[in-house]
C-alpha cells in the first residue's frame, strides 16, 4: 500500500456549487502548508497549534491584490480527516471568490481532487475501512431520520466490527486445522478436522445469515422504496402524488391522459424513504406519445418494489382496471379505491373477491385529502412491521455490494459443508474457508482491488 508521503497534495472545493454564506476551499497533503503560506497574509500557520480557525487574507502573489477576506483552518498530521495536513479557507461563499481561491490553490502547489478522494485517503491512510467509507456517502444522500441512523451506525465502525470478528473466527478455526493437519494427536485427527471445520461452517453462517436478515428493510433505507402509482387515466394518480409529497408537484387535471412522462420523486413517509413514481394511466391508445407512457409504466410495476394501484370508486370496473390487477398480481401491492366523495359504484368488497382478503385496501378521496393518513399508515406498516424500532441500534446491512458479498460468503460456507459431505479432502474444503474469509475482508477493504476503490468513490461528491 502507498504510504502518505506518495502522495500529491489535493484540493477542492468542499461546498455546494452556488452563491453561500460562506464556502470551503479544502487542502490536503504533504505540501498544503507550502501551499497556503504563499497565498495567505497573515499569521504564520505553520506556528500556530494544530486545530486552530486562523484570520487573515487570501493574496494574488502575482501582483500583491487581496482576493478575499477569509478563515483558515489548520489540521497537523495525522489527527485529520484524511490523516494528512489538512487545511480548509473558509472565504465569503460567492461563485468567483471562491473560485479563484481555488485556482490560486491549483497553481501554487495542489492538484485538483478527484470526487471522494479526501475519503479514499482516509481509507488508505487506515483512518477508516471501506464500508465506513461507503458510510460517509450514505449520510450525505440519506433521506430520513432512520436512513441517516443506519449510516451512521456504519460509519461508527459497527458492521465492521462485525465482519472483523468473522473473519478472526475464520483465521482461528483455519489455524486450528493447520495445527491439527501437521501435528495429527490423535489417530481420528482427520474427523476431529472435518467436524471442527463443520461446526463452524454452521455457526459462521448462521451469523451471516442474521446479518443478511437486516438487508432487506437496510436497503429501503439506503436506496428508497422504489413506489410506483399505476392505475387508468384520471383515476387520481398525480392527485394521490400530490398528497404524498404535500405539495403541488404533478399537474392535474380533468383531462385524461394528462401525466405523459413518469415523474419521479422521494418522499418520506414516516420513516420509510419512498421513491415515487407516477405513472401515465394505462390504456390501450393510438396516441404516440401517450404511448411511450404506457410501456413506461409497464415497466415501472415491474421494478417496483410496492405498486400503488388507483382505481375509481365512482364508476364500475373496467377490462383495463382488470387488466391492471393482472398485471401487478405477483407485486406487493396497496389497492387505492379513490374519489369516495363521489356516488360509489365500486366497493372494497367487489375488490376482495376478485383479488382476495389478503390484498391491503383503502379506500380514499385525494380531493378531500380523506385517506392519505391510513395510506401512509399502511405504508410504513407494510415494511417496518417485522421490528424495525428495536433494530435501529443494530446493525443493518443496506448496501447493495455488502449484500451480494454476504451472499457469496454464505455460498462458500455452504461449500465448505458440502465437501465435507461429499468426503473431499480437508485441504481442500479449507480452500472454501479460506474464500469466505476473502470475500468477507471486501467488505470492509482488507482485500480490495484498485478498479473497485475507483468505481466506488467515483460515485462520492467532488470535495469529499
Ligand atoms: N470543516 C469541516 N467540517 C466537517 C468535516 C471536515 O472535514 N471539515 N467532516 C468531514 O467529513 C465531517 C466531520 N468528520 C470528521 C471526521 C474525522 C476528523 C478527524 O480529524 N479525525 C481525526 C482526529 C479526531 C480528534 O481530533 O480526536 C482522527 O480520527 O484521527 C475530522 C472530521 C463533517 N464536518
Ligand atoms: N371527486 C373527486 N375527484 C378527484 C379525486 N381525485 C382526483 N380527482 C379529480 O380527477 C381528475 C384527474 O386527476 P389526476 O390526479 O390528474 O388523475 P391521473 O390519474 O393522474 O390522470 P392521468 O395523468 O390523466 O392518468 C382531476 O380533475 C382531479 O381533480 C377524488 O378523490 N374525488
Ligand atoms: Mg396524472
Amino acid at each position: 500500500m502507498a504510504t502518505t508521503t506518495d502522495f500529491d497534495t489535493i484540493a477542492a472545493i468542499s461546498t455546494p456549487p452556488g452563491e453561500g454564506g460562506i464556502a470551503i476551499v479544502r487542502i490536503s497533503g504533504d505540501e498544503a502548508f507550502e501551499v497556503i503560506n504563499k497565498i495567505f497574509k497573515g499569521k504564520d500557520l505553520t506556528q500556530v497549534p494544530s486545530h486552530t480557525i486562523n484570520y487573515g487574507h487570501i493574496i494574488d502573489p502575482d501582483n500583491g491584490s487581496y482576493v478575499d477576506e477569509v478563515m483558515v483552518s489548520v489540521m497537523k498530521a495525522p489527527k485529520t480527516y484524511t490523516k494528512e495536513d489538512v487545511i480548509e479557507i473558509n472565504c465569503h461563499g460567492g461563485i468567483i471568490a471562491t473560485n479563484k481561491i481555488l485556482q490560486l490553490v491549483l497553481t501554487y502547489g495542489a492538484r485538483m481532487a478527484e470526487p471522494g478522494e479526501f475519503t479514499k485517503r482516509a481509507f488508505l491512510n487506515g483512518r477508516i475501512d471501506l464500508s465506513q467509507s461507503e458510510a460517509v456517502m450514505d449520510l450525505i444522500e440519506a433521506k430520513t431520520d432512520r436512513s441517516m441512523k443506519a449510516a451512521l451506525n456504519q460509519l461508527d465502525g459497527n458492521l465492521s466490527s462485525l465482519i472483523r470478528k468473522l473473519r478472526q473466527d475464520i483465521l482461528d478455526v483455519l489455524a486450528n486445522v493447520e495445527v491439527n493437519i501437521d501435528y495429527p494427536e490423535y489417530d481420528d485427527a482427520e474427523v476431529v478436522t472435518t467436524n471442527l471445520l463443520s461446526d463452524k461452517a454452521k455457526e459462521l453462517s448462521i451469523r451471516i445469515k442474521k446479518l443478511l436478515d437486516t438487508s432487506k428493510q437496510g436497503k429501503v433505507l439506503r436506496d428508497g422504496l422504489a413506489t410506483s402509482i399505476v392505475g387508468r387515466p384520471n383515476v387520481g394518480k398525480s392527485s394521490l402524488l400530490n398528497h404524498l409529497l404535500h405539495q403541488d408537484k404533478a399537474i392535474v387535471t380533468d383531462v385524461p391522459g394528462t401525466t405523459r412522462d413518469v415523474l419521479e420523486e422521494y418522499v418520506n413517509v414516516r420513516g420509510v424513504p419512498l421513491k415515487l413514481v407516477d405513472t401515465a394511466g394505462i390504456r390501450e391508445t393510438e396516441d404516440k406519445v401517450e404511448k411511450i407512457g404506457v410501456d413506461r409504466s409497464r415497466k415501472a410495476i415491474q421494478s417496483s418494489d410496492l405498486v400503488l394501484l388507483v382505481l375509481n370508486a365512482s364508476e364500475h370496473l373496467t377490462e383495463e382496471d382488470k387488466e391492471l390487477i393482472e398485471l401487478t398480481k405477483n407485486t406487493k401491492k396497496i389497492i387505492i379505491l379513490n374519489k369516495t366523495d363521489l356516488e360509489q359504484k365500486l366497493t372494497s368488497e367487489e375488490i376482495k373477491s376478485i383479488v382476495g382478503n389478503d390484498e391491503s385496501i383503502i379506500t380514499t378521496s385525494a380531493i378531500k385529502d380523506n385517506g392519505t393518513e391510513k395510506l401512509e399508515e399502511m405504508i410504513a406498516h407494510l415494511f417496518f412491521n417485522e421490528g424495525i424500532e428495536s433494530s435501529q441500534n443494530d446493525v443493518m446491512v443496506t448496501n447493495a455490494r455488502h449484500i451480494s458479498l454476504l451472499h457469496q460468503a454464505k455460498d462458500a460456507l455452504a461449500s465448505v459443508l458440502d465437501g465435507i459431505d461429499a468426503g473431499m479432502p480437508v485441504d481442500l474444503v479449507q480452500m472454501d474457508m479460506r474464500r469466505c474469509w476473502d470475500l468477507l475482508g471486501e467488505i470492509t477493504g482488507d482485500s480490495y482491488n484498485g478498479e473497485l476503490l475507483d468505481q466506488l468513490f467515483s460515485q462520492f461528491c467532488l470535495g469529499k
